[in-house]
């Protein structure tokens, strides 16, 4: 980082969050974006924009206690990171899992920022979550469980204050019990939470958008080099929501998924994932909420590998949709050795450092998280306007507005690359088109 300002604050971050690697990470790759609008507008360092920006305006944390079905008290721990309302209130998703910790959530609600900025809708950014891991357990424990954190949760948010979601071992099972919850508790029915039930305020489309998006997103970059899916393989990571509709939009647009995984490994079918294997892992992964290895038992020409990723397999395209951190440096020369030319980012932060340079190096269309997943949240921003009017638009009707929304964010990221010298660097473009309309609205608020 060659900008004194921005080297300051880096170590500002370093030093109160060193404890905090994936926070730092998320930072470290935002402001060294930011360098070349840093030098042309110096009103951000007259009003510590950067300085705020990376402090979180309020951290919730709190217990979680609930009983299992043997009647055991058990006590998670619940975040809300809500990170910055400068252009709406809080919105960002609710993660479930064992490795949910500050770290991990600060990165995530700082990204939240960016990329509910770049949704072109008013949404400020935020994250929250549990180290309780759903799985293996039963429906009344799962239950019992979003009751109890929605229990705390409830006092901290609202319409026009904070609305979570869905994210990794949340869905709309969970939101379902935790909007019950907040209803009971607030005596209030109200669009608090997004990716709900279609029969009591949820918005269709939701489910599938953040998958869609990215698929809508990684044509965009596609048809910006005169080039289209027809025809291409692609590797799919996660085997969740996101996976799942990814592959859906892919085998609509002609292109074959041949991989999906879970914590456990991945499975490789070299045939292609078609429509009723599609069907398959849906009733599999959401319905007996099983692993991904059982696939091979119902399609043996496939082959599960254990403890691995599916970065070696020979594709086109890659769409990581589980985890951060989950594609190395090494993995990204894998997949440029075997011909991949595209990497579309479908959960938060999956490449590392490492893995972007290289593909940015090798030329390959690389559609960072912040920019090719917004479709989620986008389509809970539509979900929150159709709240407020108290009418549901069709599938067509939220379709055609998600995919005009994932051609702005391309196109703004586009042009802000452009602009700021580096055209083609979606990573800065999608970073500088994000910050830019906050830190407009911090300027405008005064010193809050
Ligand atoms: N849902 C949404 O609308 C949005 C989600 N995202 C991001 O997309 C990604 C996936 O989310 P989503 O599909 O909703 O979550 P789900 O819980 O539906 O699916 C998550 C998938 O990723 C796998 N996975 C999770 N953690 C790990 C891990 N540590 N190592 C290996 N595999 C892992 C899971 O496997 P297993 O079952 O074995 O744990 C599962 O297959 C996340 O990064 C999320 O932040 C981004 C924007 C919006
Ligand atoms: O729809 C939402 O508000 C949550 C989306 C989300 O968590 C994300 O974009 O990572």
């Amino acid at each position: 980082m060659g900008n004194a300002y921005i080297q300051d604050v880096m170590n500002q971050v370093k030093g109160r969050s060193s404890h905090e690697p994936e926070f730092l990470q998320a930072v470290q790759e935002v402001l060294e974006s930011l360098e070349p609008v840093v030098s042309q507008m110096p009103e951000i360092q007259d009003y510590s924009i950067l300085e705020r920006m990376v402090e979180p305006e309020r951290v919730i944390l709190f217990r979680v206690p609930w009983v299992d079905d043997a009647g055991k008290i058990h006590v998670n721990r619940g975040f809300r990171v809500q990170f910055n309302s400068a252009i709406g209130p809080y919105k960002g998703g609710i993660r479930f899992h064992s490795s949910v910790n500050l770290s991990i959530l600060k990165f995530l609600g700082f990204e939240q920022v960016f990329k509910n900025s770049l949704t072109t809708l008013p949404l400020g950014g935020g994250k929250g979550g549990s180290d309780f891991h759903p799985h293996g357990k039963s429906e009344g424990e799962i239950m019992r469980f979003c009751q109890s954190f929605m229990t705390e949760l409830f006092r901290h948010i609202g319409p026009d204050t904070d609305v979570p979601a869905g994210d990794i071992g949340v869905g709309g099972r969970e939101v379902g019990y935790m909007f019950g919850q907040y209803k009971r508790m607030a005596n209030h029915f109200t669009g608090v939470l997004t990716g709900k039930g279609i029969d009591f305020g949820g918005s269709l489309i939701r489910p599938e958008a953040t998958g869609y998006g990215c698929v809508y997103f990684a044509e965009n970059m596609l048809t910006q080099q005169g080039k289209g899916f027809k025809g291409k393989s692609c590797a799919i990571s996660g085997s969740g929501n996101v996976a799942q509709y990814t592959a859906q939009k892919l085998l609509e647009l002609g292109a074959t998924p041949v991989t999906f995984s879970d914590s456990s490994g991945f499975i490789y079918d070299p045939s292609g994932i078609d429509e009723e294997k599609l069907a398959f892992v849906m009733d599999l992964k959401n319905v007996k909420r099983g692993r991904i290895s059982e696939y091979v038992n119902k399609y043996p020409k496939a082959t599960f590998t254990e403890g691995k990723r599916p970065w070696g397999v020979p594709v086109d395209c890659a769409f990581p949709s589980a985890t951060q951190n989950e594609v190395s440096g090494e993995e990204a020369q894998e997949l440029v050795k075997n011909g991949c030319m595209l990497v579309a980012e479908g959960a938060n932060m999956p490449c590392t450092p490492e893995a972007i340079e290289v593909f940015q190096k090798n030329k390959v269309l690389y559609g960072p998280g912040k920019a090719a997943n917004a479709g989620g949240v986008a389509t809970s921003g539509l979900e929150m306007t159709q709240n407020s009017m108290r009418l549901s638009w069709s599938r067509e009707e939220v379709d055609g507005k998600l995919k005009g929304i994932m051609k702005s964010i391309h196109d703004n990221a586009f042009e802000a690359a452009k602009e700021f010298g580096d055209e083609g660097n979606y990573v800065k473009g999608a970073n500088i088109a994000g910050f830019l309309k906050v830190a407009r609205a911090m300027i405008l608020q005064g010193v809050v």
